[in-house]
């Protein structure tokens, strides 16, 4: 990707090892702190699997929140939801580079399987610096020389340049796990030329990301078109002169989003091929009425049904569809048709489909018929962000300098 190659668990030797593998299993938490979904902790049962097949004993590494939010907990609910996932023993030790922690990781037999605590209950983990400088952390230094392999699965941390993630590739023989694999793959056929029409469908509320994402679609030239939802298409709508109505202003003002319509008129003028609804389901008084986007009088909450079906017809014709950010507000069961009906239409297209972030993955229903050849549901949020804002992920930088680490030694 992005002329990056990074290795894979097909190039290097995992037979017999110990392993130190760095997953993602940050989950969104209840108020008690109990695990809400763990759709992250199940896609890693795939690597976990393959490499207790073939002999290894696994140690793995996670963080969970940032120190000071309410979602910093300790793994230990997550070491049981994975024992239950994989069907087999997960050894938690809350401790991470202690005496304790590194006894329990010496003595790890073949075919075991343990889970550290919190990797950001190191310091060092939440600091953001270059491989090369976080090959000296504590973290690092006391940790590799317990290990044979480093394997990253954690794409939805792959932007983050820290120890955990980009330490070890440089002393380690590394390489990526199924998970950063098939990410990686799958993402980069949004960057392959030959793969066309390509239509991105972008909503949610995080329309300063999107503006970066649009802006460097453009640059690349990949989109074909751009069909906007939920606050992006209400700044796009802005940017084109469509009177939203007071209400609709105030809210968009207090969210700092007004701030990005001159952006957002520039790449309107210099051609981006961005469409926006033609009409919305607006509430007004605790009702909800469909109106056109020439005549706004209620607060915007979702897409309407004409933008639905022009909408789902462009899509049906493309050759890939990536989906992120929702249409509309849709933790309101009364704005989540706009989201649903999109995300139907891609999966009965014929194009090969992308789906990121969480609120798009939500609105899938259990009823949707997803064929996991032609449809890749991303694990990351901020990684996938920044993934199609064209940027670099720190995470395959450092993977893939390991492999030219390892070119070198072997020749030397
Ligand atoms: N018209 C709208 N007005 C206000 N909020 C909206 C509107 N449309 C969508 N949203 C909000 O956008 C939010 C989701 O956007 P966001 O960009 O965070 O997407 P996401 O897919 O969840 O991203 P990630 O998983 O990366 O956090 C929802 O909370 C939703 O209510
Ligand atoms: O959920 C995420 O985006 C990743 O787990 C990274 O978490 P962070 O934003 O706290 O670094």
């Amino acid at each position: 990707m992005g002329g990056l190659t990074i290795p894979t668990m097909d190039d290097i030797d995992i037979r017999s090892k110990k392993v130190l593998l760095r997953i993602d299993i940050n989950s969104p938490v209840d108020e008690n702190g109990k695990i809400i979904d763990d759709s992250r902790i199940k896609a890693h049962v795939e690597t976990i699997k393959e490499l207790i097949d073939k002999d290894n004993s696994v140690v793995l590494m996670s963080h969970q929140g940032r120190p000071g939010d309410k979602d910093f907990i300790s793994l230990e609910e997550h070491s049981k939801l994975i024992s239950k996932h994989l069907n087999r023993e997960v050894i938690f030790v809350d401790d991470v580079i202690g005496p304790y922690a590194r006894e329990i990781i010496k003595n790890l037999k073949n075919g075991e399987i343990l889970l550290l605590d919190n990797v950001r209950l190191i310091s060092e983990e939440l600091i953001e610096a270059p491989p090369q400088q976080h090959v000296k952390t504590f973290l690092v230094r006391k940790l590799t020389p317990f290990f044979n392999i480093y394997i990253n699965d954690a794409f939805a941390t792959a932007h983050r340049s820290q120890p955990s993630i980009v330490g070890f590739p440089l002393v380690l023989p590394s390489a990526a796990g199924r998970v950063m694999e098939r990410e990686v793959s799958a993402l980069a056929r949004i960057f392959n030329a030959e793969d066309t029409p390509k239509i991105f469908v972008l909503g949610g509320g995080k329309v300063h990301d999107t503006i970066r994402i649009i802006e460097n679609l453009m640059r690349t030239r990949i989109a074909d078109r751009i069909l906007t939802g939920g606050l992006v298409a209400e700044l796009f709508s802005v940017a084109k002169g469509m009177n939203l109505n007071t209400k609709n202003m105030e809210i968009l003002e207090r969210m700092g989003i007004l701030s990005l319509v001159p952006r957002a008129r520039k790449l309107l003028l210099s051609g981006a091929p961005i469409e926006i609804p033609v009409d919305y389901k607006v509430e007004i008084n605790g009702n909800v009425i469909e109106e056109p986007a020439s005549k706004i009088t209620g607060v915007i909450k979702d897409i309407g049904p004409a933008t639905v079906e022009i909408y789902s017809s462009l899509i049906k014709d493309a050759k890939v569809v990536v989906l992120r950010g929702p249409m509309g507000v849709i933790e309101d069961e009364r704005f989540r048709d706009g989201s649903k009906s999109v995300l139907k239409a891609s999966l009965e297209g014929w194009g090969y489909v992308i789906i990121g972030g969480g609120h798009m993955i939500s609105a899938l229903d259990k009823d949707m018929k997803i064929d996991n050849n032609k449809v890749h549901i991303s694990t990351g949020g901020g990684a996938l962000l920044l993934f199609l804002s064209g940027e670099r992920l720190p995470a395959l930088e450092a993977l893939s300098m390991s492999m030219t680490n390892r070119v070198m030694n072997n020749a030397s």
